[in-house]
């Protein structure tokens, strides 16, 4: 028997309501496979637990979380409870980093069933590689004086090894896909890390015979996402950039609540992370409408990293035999609940 151990954090809002939603597919993918089961361990960590114990996690959070063969986590964040930032720095980015996530690979594509709310979408299908460790967002910096006199300075932090290691992991994508890669970069405005991203992509290039490349300003990248979403296969981008463009790919798909990702570690020395690319939806919470596609598209993307693609097809092709027969949450049209959503997948996964 394969066991699967994974640390599971609900973590704020509608994290809580379609983690478990999620955990009862894996059960019933786990039933259907006969030779693998998911060993659970909850975490209670997120914006509550910041109230009662003054942090985002215990003390030896990371350590227990690194006991597992991977993380499921839903979202984080609650404003009106912990300032967003407090809270993204205490559980999920202290989890990127520490358990170095350097990788974030978020598809958007054409979903069956789900109406883009472009004229035409043809049949888009792109693969974002988001560094995911550095780059725009990190806590070298500082702010000083007070009142008008107040300076805020953000350094952004580009390494010449993650960033090709970022690169690197799109040009292997696309070798098992369409063999095109599109940068995503803006040196025409940032002087310094924006032509030394464009230097590095060259180089990495240059390393990968038969891959096609493409290198487009951020801004105009993000309208032909709009336009043109057809022209893509694997887009790599800066941890900011891709996460703008992940939200444009998630938009382009129908809604944000159907977006997964996944959070590699490629070390091997801790487990990679999985959590669908939206929030905590604080203004659907409790409501039981959140769409549970997204976060158990990320559950399909959990077990393709666990060796089990077979599973994983079986899965994405339910969902979408379910959204194609109008089963559908009010974020992409429908009137569905997320239970009624979840038990068609169930169902017709045991068929
Ligand atoms: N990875 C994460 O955990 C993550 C990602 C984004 C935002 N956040 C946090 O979540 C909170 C809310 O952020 P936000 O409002 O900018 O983004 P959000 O993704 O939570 O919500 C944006 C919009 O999309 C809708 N939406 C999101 N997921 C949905 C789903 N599954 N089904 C139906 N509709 C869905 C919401 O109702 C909202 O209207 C903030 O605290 C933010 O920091 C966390
Ligand atoms: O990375 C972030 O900023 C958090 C969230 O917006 C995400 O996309 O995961
Ligand atoms: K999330
Ligand atoms: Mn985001």
């Amino acid at each position: 028997m394969k066991n699967i151990k994974l640390a599971v954090i609900p973590g704020d809002g509608i994290g809580k309501e379609v983690v478990p939603a999620s955990l009862k597919v894996l059960d019933t993918i786990a039933d259907i496979h006969g030779g693998m089961k998911f060993e659970y361990e909850q975490f209670e960590y997120g914006c509550d637990y910041y109230l009662k114990h003054g942090s985002m996690m215990a003390p030896d959070g990371m350590e227990r979380l690194g006991q597992s063969d991977s993380v499921f986590l839903g979202a984080v964040g609650d404003a009106s409870k912990v300032p967003d930032h407090i809270s993204l720095w205490g559980l999920l980015l202290k989890i990127r980093r520490e358990f170095e996530l350097e990788i974030n690979v978020r598809p958007a594509k054409v979903f069956s069933g789900i109406r883009s709310p472009l004229v035409n979408p043809k049949d888009f299908d792109i693969m974002v590689v988001r560094e995911n460790s550095e780059g725009e967002y990190s806590s070298v910096g500082g702010r000083m004086y007070q009142g008008d006199d107040e300076i805020a300075i953000q350094n952004n932090v580009f390494s010449k090894r993650a960033t090709k290691q970022a690169m690197e992991h799109a040009f292997r994508l696309a070798g098992v896909r369409r063999g095109h890669v599109t940068s995503a970069t803006k040196s025409n405005g940032i002087f310094h890390s924006m032509p030394f991203w464009d230097e590095v992509f060259k180089e990495t290039a240059a390393g990968f015979e038969g891959i096609e490349t493409a290198s487009r300003h951020i801004d105009a990248l993000a309208a032909s996402f709009v336009t043109h979403p057809e022209r893509y296969d694997v887009v790599v981008a800066s941890n900011l950039f891709g996460d703008i463009l992940t939200d444009v790919g998630a938009a382009i798909m129908g809604s944000i609540g159907i977006a997964p990702s996944a959070n590699l570690n490629l070390n091997g020395r801790h487990p990679s992370m999985f959590e669908p690319v939206h929030g905590s939806a604080p203004d659907i919470v409790g409501r039981g409408i959140a769409n549970p596609i997204g976060q158990i598209w990320t559950a399909k993307m959990l077990l393709d990293h666990h060796g089990e693609e077979e599973m994983g097809r079986l899965l994405l092709e339910t969902m979408e035999s379910v959204t194609a027969d109008g089963f559908l949450t009010p974020d992409v049209g429908g009137t569905n609940t997320m239970d009624e959503v979840t038990e068609q997948i169930i169902g017709r996964l045991k068929r």
